[in-house]
């Protein structure tokens, strides 16, 4: 898996980011949700995060998104891994997935999303998108993934999560660059 130069093809993708909020250590570590208010995912816990805006950065995206969504900024912002999904009948999808640490600025409520924060050991995975609990353990254990997922019209997924280097997720980002 050294490259995905030719195995994917991100042109043809609708690109979004995701960003995770997290502060404190070990059991006390918390992590910040919205509970999106509109759109995809109309009433899932999920990261903050949206499209590139035209000639955007994905890294841009993400911290323009984070602070419009919750009012946060991000000090130590973590490009941690890729979801690559497929669904019969939709555009694929690549999501740019980003954790926010050494956050400043206050939360706040947006039109998009409401936000609360979770202990770790209470993620709402009930209340998420179905695949999230598939690799949020990974992430919040600080690992760096690309994950595929196949959906299928009866709710079944198919899935893929494999460990990434920095080369890997570099070359994905470069793949994905306005
Ligand atoms: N299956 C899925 N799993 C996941 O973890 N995140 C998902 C997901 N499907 C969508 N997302 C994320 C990606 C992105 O952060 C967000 C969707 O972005 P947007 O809010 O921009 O999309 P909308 O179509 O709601 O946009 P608007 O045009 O702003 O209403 O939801």
């Amino acid at each position: 898996m050294a490259s995905y130069a030719g195995q994917v093809d991100l042109a043809a993708t609708k690109l979004y980011t995701v960003i995770f909020p997290m502060e404190g250590d070990g059991a006390d570590r918390r992590l910040l949700l919205g509970l999106k208010k509109r759109g995809m995912g109309m009433g899932l816990w999920n990261g903050f995060g949206g499209k590139p805006e035209p000639g955007e950065t994905l890294d841009a995206c993400a911290r323009r998104e984070l602070q419009e969504e919750c009012g946060l900024r991000a000090r130590d912002l973590r490009y941690v891994g890729v979801l690559l999904m497929a669904c019969a009948g939709h555009r694929d999808m690549a999501i740019f997935v980003y954790t926010a640490h050494d956050l400043v600025g206050d939360v706040v409520e947006s039109d998009e999303m409401q936000p609360q924060w979770f202990p770790e050991a209470a993620v709402p995975y009930a209340s998420c998108h179905q695949e999230a609990p598939l690799w949020w353990p990974a992430m919040l254990d600080g690992e760096r993934f690309v994950a595929r997922f196949v959906f299928d019209d009866a709710d079944g997924i198919e899935h893929d999560i494999q460990r990434a280097d920095d080369a890997q997720l570099a070359g994905l980002l470069a793949l994905a660059q306005p």
